[in-house]
């Protein structure tokens, strides 16, 4: 049997699906691409108006009525609340989970004089942008990464914001003319990383996903997830997230891993961010992310991210 991976069909999501399908058939499991059309691909309104899941409902409708068997999503699309009949087999080892900067003229962030136009739809990046005080021209831009990068080469746009791990995925990382420390622009929870899915029922198969799966990837982004869910934000609100699983010496001089998660909330014209971190056991990342949750909430998170 055949297994049938559903993808979207731009380039980036057919990129990605083909990497596991490559995969499987190198592992000796017979696999090809299905394309569905999402709502995500259908319309070319913000992701805020459209709702949660535009690039992953149709994907997983037809998963539930076995069109497909697995699922390649952007884990960073997928809704916080679990299905309840789907699992995600694996999440493979992360790209670059940085945003990035394409601007004209190959220049970085700070040499972008005031009033330069920037082309971005994402509460989060709007959010974190207008904090740096810059005076930047916040611009909505929408649609796939090709299209998005013709807007800098037309000269449309000065410079647009996108996730560096879908340029490298296209082949395209070289036109990425600044990679945005965390510490300037905090990425959305799980960007970079992929949620391979599955039905729970399909003992085989979750088997076989298994193999896909890189742990300390998945640590990670349960932690950052587990932020959005608890602040009871979906993948368009204004929160930014990053779990690294890092070295630390114990007492002893031993050397053991932990989970280290930062987080920030803000308002979208810049005029609050709300930043915070914590460290601790990897086998705990869910936890992590709910404990980092709650102290951004007692500083006033939700406060921040009303003020839209
Ligand atoms: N929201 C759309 C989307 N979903 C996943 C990626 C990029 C790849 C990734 O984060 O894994 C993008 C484009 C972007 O944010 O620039």
């Amino acid at each position: 049997m055949t297994i049938k991976i559903g993808t979207r069909g731009s380039l980036l999501a057919r990129t990605q699906s083909g990497v596991i399908r490559d995969q499987l058939i190198a592992a000796g499991h017979p696999a090809e691409l299905v394309i569905v059309k999402t709502a995500g691909d259908l319309s070319a309104a913000p992701v805020a108006e459209i709702g949660i899941g535009v690039f992953t409902t149709a994907i997983r409708n037809a998963l539930h009525a076995g069109e497909i068997d697995v699922a390649v999503h952007s884990y960073k699309d997928l809704p916080t609340a679990p299905d309840p009949v789907l699992r995600i087999a694996a999440v493979p080892p992360r790209e670059d989970s940085r945003d990035a900067l394409v601007a004209s003229g190959g220049r970085v962030l700070g040499e972008l004089p005031a009033g330069s136009t920037v082309g971005t739809s994402a509460p989060r990046r709007v959010a974190q942008l207008n904090a740096l005080g810059l005076g930047l021209e916040i611009r909505p831009l929408r649609g796939n990464l090709d299209s998005r990068l013709g807007k800098v080469a037309s000269g449309e746009l000065d410079a647009v914001v996108v996730a560096r791990a879908g340029l490298v995925r296209i082949g395209r990382a070289d036109e990425v003319t600044e990679a945005f420390d965390p510490v300037v622009l905090l990425p959305a929870p799980a960007q970079g990383a992929l949620a391979v899915e599955c039905r729970s029922d399909d003992a085989e198969l979750v088997s076989i996903l298994a193999e896909l799966d890189d742990a300390p990837t998945r640590a990670a982004v349960d932690a950052e997830r587990a932020v959005l869910a608890a602040l009871e934000a979906g993948c368009t609100a204004p929160v930014g997230a990053i779990a690294e699983v890092v070295e630390s010496i114990d007492d002893d001089g031993r050397i053991f891993t932990e989970l280290s998660l930062r987080a920030a909330v803000a308002a979208e014209d810049g005029s609050e961010v709300i930043r915070s971190s914590v460290v601790g056991p990897v086998d705990n990342a869910v936890a992590l992310g709910r404990e980092l949750a709650a102290e951004l909430l007692d500083r006033g998170a939700a406060e921040v991210m009303r003020n839209r």
